[in-house]
């Protein structure tokens, strides 16, 4: 069976991997919907508290840009912290390695929204994604200019990496968020207090929370996740978007902290990298072969999607997809 990056001569088309998959992806579905413990939907806020928890939706794009869907792979639902892979990827490219003065590049062992390093560390937070690590991003996007236009500028770049502008963000879950967002004003002062912030703390909540609630989905958001599994090409346009290399290391970001405090036991039992949002998503890489999206809302203790990590776990085993 062929390794992640080594492929048979019969998958080289892609063609066998379609046909596997055309069967796999049903039946994957049909496993999750008989699951009783499905874990618990997000309830900080009524948008995501709303949801009902049998949702459950898979999409995977080849590197030929085929893609096969089943569930509810069409239906859009909130990225949340998935929108980080594609911030610092957008951050990446305007500060370059700068950034890691800013930013560290370890994993916490913490909650994604803790407060307790931060302090410890003079307000540079372990990682771009935890949320500390991702408003610090989101002030890099900020730069001078306007939280709209910094918005607008987030949303026109995942857009264009899924070859989709109907993809938007959620103006009722951006609203409940900056209500309720009371845990990350206090990471966001502190960082301004620690001088790790440029801008108002307020203005820089208001990107971080309005990217928190691109809408999409998990089709768009495989097409969307294409570069790190093509080494940093466009699915449609072939044009380089990212440099390889870049990719290789937002893919180590993603396996080492995609997860928060549960990206060990992800690496162990799915082992490609991944990033997960509190929407029940999850956006998973096996580099030069397929971006995956998987959705279920109902989240584990560490807010990690309970079925959507299964389902990657069983999906690929039985691909025999792993990076190690
Ligand atoms: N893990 C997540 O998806 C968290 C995102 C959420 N909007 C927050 O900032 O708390």
């Amino acid at each position: 069976m062929p390794h992640a990056g080594q492929h048979t001569d019969s998958d080289l088309a892609d063609g066998g991997l379609n046909a596997r998959l055309a069967g796999m992806l049903p039946d994957i579905v049909q496993q999750m919907a008989s699951r009783v413990e499905r874990g618990e939907v997000a309830r900080y806020i009524p948008p995501l508290a709303r949801i009902d928890p049998r949702k459950f939706g898979i999409a995977v794009v080849l590197r030929d840009n085929s893609v096969l869907v089943a569930g509810d792979a069409d239906e859009e639902f909130s990225i949340q912290s998935i929108s980080k892979v594609f911030s610092l990827t957008l951050a990446l490219g305007k500060k370059g390695d700068g950034l890691w003065s800013r930013v560290g590049r370890e994993p916490s062992g913490d909650a994604f929204n803790s407060i307790v390093l931060l302090e410890h560390e003079k307000g540079v937070p372990r990682n771009p994604f935890i949320n500390a690590g991702a408003i610090v991003i989101a002030d890099v996007l900020l730069a001078t200019h306007q939280p709209k236009e910094a918005i607008g500028e987030i949303l026109r770049f995942v857009q264009s990496l899924a070859d989709d502008d109907r993809i938007s963000v959620d103006r009722h879950v951006a609203q409940a968020e900056m209500a309720t967002g009371f845990a990350n004003a206090a990471l966001a002062n502190l960082l301004k207090a620690n001088g790790n912030l440029d801008n108002l703390p307020t203005h820089v909540l208001g990107v971080y929370h309005h990217q928190c609630a691109l809408s999409m989905s998990c089709r768009q958001l495989a097409r969307a996740g294409f570069f790190l599994t093509s080494g940093g090409r466009h699915p449609v346009t072939c044009r380089q978007v990212v440099a390889p290399e870049r990719t290789r290391r937002i893919s180590a970001l993603m396996m080492t902290c995609g997860h928060y405090d549960g990206s060990g036991d992800f690496a162990f039992r799915v082992g490609v990298p991944a990033k997960s949002g509190v929407g029940g998503g999850i956006l998973a890489i096996v580099p030069g072969i397929a971006s995956i999206a998987v959705w279920s809302p109902g989240l584990n203790q560490q807010g990690n999607s309970l079925l959507g990590t299964e389902a990657l776990e069983i999906l690929c085993r039985q691909m025999n997809w792993s990076v190690f």
